[in-house]
């Protein structure tokens, strides 16, 4: 048995749209970005939808190719909700089940803002209105809910690293464990995203209502906004992104992007 991570998220839905039909030889475990990370460190998963800072944490993890989750400015569902403006923050409270946007935020207050800041967790269950950090992240469904008209500013992680970088931001990749054979199950999350792609209304129409959110809402922002692929310029974001936390010590240095190929693979025979 195959044993796949997916973060539980409404943009991760289109990846993994028909998955337990085209992948019966997989279990899929649904939870928190931040959690399905830390179960592929401890080996408790195979191949995991893991936030990107992650992949760089891990040991040799291989990418499967041309698959992520991206925005190419507004990504609607990170969001810094602050009661100052940038330039004045000096404490933020993290969202935890986030790793990528919460190294983002990090690096947009010390790299763009030249910010030193106090962090803390912010929980599932607390109320962000009643944090006392001039700042909350706020990701995921959460995000998209969250109205908090006691913050003055609602900024947008998405658009904000696209002005300055003016480069797509990958938050997520499905990462694999060194040395696991995914029997086909790397061609089964290809075909679920190919799948995601063609029924993302049918998908923001059943999720819409579990989430409290508008049908049309969810489908736009699952057709325009957030980005599937693994182009040439969501790399060059992440390349970008890496760099930055490197320099912050929120990744490892040295580490190269490796794509997974199957084991019996043209490619692989070739080597
Ligand atoms: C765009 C989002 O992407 C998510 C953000 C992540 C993070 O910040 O670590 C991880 C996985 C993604 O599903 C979001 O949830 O809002």
């Amino acid at each position: 048995m195959i044993r796949v991570g997916s973060v539980n998220y409404l943009n991760a839905k289109p990846l993994i749209e028909g998955f337990a039909a085209l992948a019966p030889q997989a279990e899929l475990v649904l939870d928190l970005p931040s959690r399905i990370a830390d179960q592929l460190h401890r080996k408790e998963l195979d191949v995991a939808l893991v936030p990107v800072v992650e992949f760089f944490r891990g040991t040799r993890y291989k990418i499967i190719p041309d698959i992520s989750i991206a925005s190419h400015g507004p990504v609607l569902s990170v969001t810094l909700f602050s009661r100052k403006p940038w330039d004045q923050i000096n404490s933020v409270a993290l969202d935890i089940g986030s790793r990528s946007s919460a190294a983002l935020t990090q690096i947009l207050l010390r790299k763009r803002y030249y910010r030193q800041i106090t962090l803390e967790p912010l929980s599932m269950t607390s109320d962000p209105e009643n944090s006392t950090a001039d700042a909350v992240l706020l990701i995921g469904d959460r995000a998209m809910r969250a109205c908090l008209p006691g913050f003055d500013f609602a900024y947008d992680l998405g658009e904000e690293w696209t002005r300055w970088q003016e480069l797509p931001f990958v938050y997520a990749v499905w990462a694999v464990r060194e040395g696991v054979d995914l029997e086909g199950v790397d061609e089964a999350l290809r075909q679920a995203k190919e799948l995601g792609r063609t029924r993302a209304g049918w998908i923001a129409q059943r999720e819409a209502e579990d989430l409290g959110l508008d049908p049309g809402y969810c489908r736009r922002y699952l057709t325009n906004i957030i980005h599937y692929d693994l182009g040439k310029q969501e790399l060059a974001g992440l390349q970008q992104y890496y760099q930055l936390a490197t320099e912050l010590g929120l990744a490892p240095e040295g580490v190269q992007i490796e794509y997974y190929h199957p084991k019996n693979s043209v490619e692989s025979r070739r080597r």
